[in-house]
């Protein structure tokens, strides 16, 4: 794929990594802003099939790891490999031809396009015909507007929200743009999709039902990568969960065994573990 280098070739000054065997790899990552280090030195493997959640207490460096692998960030130092391939250096559009989606912490849709045209957006990112021969009519452009409609029906479906298809986006209820959300980043077909924060927001009946929606997306292929405070959730469905803290990452383990490591309840409490 253009832009994307082979494993092991030199890439700037990153040098060659040695993949780990997982869909996406974060090698040594460092990423500086000005004085402040949001992450430091950080090893990730992500392993094809799985729910992997990344938890840490604010400014952890969670998000800064998704702009990391989404391309909005090139790190500092160190690499990043996807499906044995490089992805730090490209852009943000070859990264989800690539096959990475992401949700935001804060809904980001178009609001006054409705949820079937929001999720065509996502589509859109596969499609062939450009402008002007969309502004022009062509047939391929016709067809391929078709195929993402219909597209867009079956993930409307597929995320439950299927009977608001023809709404605008801002009527929707909040819980219900989440998984719009969700639809348009699976719109791109990804291999590995990202959801940032996704439960913020819902209400408890909501969690419970957004649980379903992400272990269905997982059993139907497509790799999970987690970013999320709610820790029933958390617990409830990762196969495996990393703690950041101070951009590195202090635990990593399945989830009973990072909920109950010292070092973890003294990131979160503050504190250290066995201090009364
Ligand atoms: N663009 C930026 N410029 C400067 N500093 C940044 C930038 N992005 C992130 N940071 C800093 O990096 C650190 C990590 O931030 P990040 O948003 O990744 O944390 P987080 O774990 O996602 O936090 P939260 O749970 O509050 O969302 C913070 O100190 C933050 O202020």
């Amino acid at each position: 794929m253009k832009g994307l280098n082979k494993i092991g070739r030199a890439k700037g000054d990153g040098g060659s990594l040695t993949p780990r065997g997982g869909l996406l790899e974060l090698h040594q990552i460092v990423m500086r802003f000005g004085g402040v280090t949001a992450i430091n030195g950080l090893d990730l493997t992500v392993n094809a099939g799985e729910i992997f959640a990344v938890i840490g207490p604010n400014g952890a460096g969670k998000t800064t790891v998704f702009n990391v692998v989404t391309g909005v960030y090139q790190p500092t130092d160190g690499g990043v490999l996807f499906d044995g391939r490089r992805l730090d250096g490209t852009k943000r559009y070859q990264v989800t031809k690539a096959g990475v989606a992401r949700t935001f912490q804060n809904i980001r849709l178009f609001h006054n396009m409705s949820a079937v045209e929001n999720v065509m957006v996502g589509a859109d990112a596969h499609h062939r015909t450009g402008f002007v021969s969309a502004g022009i009519g062509l047939p391929r452009h016709r067809r391929e507007e078709k195929q993402g409609r219909e597209l867009a029906r079956e993930l409307l479906e597929f995320v439950g929200v299927s009977h608001r298809g023809d709404d605008a986006a801002k009527n929707l209820p909040y819980g219900d743009q989440r998984r719009l959300e969700i639809a348009r980043a699976l719109a791109t077909r990804p291999k590995l999709l990202l959801l940032d924060e996704p439960a913020a927001g819902m209400n408890p009946a909501e969690k419970e039902s957004l649980q379903g929606l992400i272990r269905k997306i997982r059993d139907s292929g497509v790799t999970v990568l987690l970013i999320e405070h709610d820790m029933r959730l958390v617990m409830g469905i990762s196969d495996r969960v990393a703690v950041l803290d101070f951009g590195q990452k202090i635990a990593e383990g399945q989830p009973r065994e990072v909920q109950n490591n010292p070092r973890v309840i003294e990131a979160y409490l503050g504190a250290p573990a066995d201090a009364s």
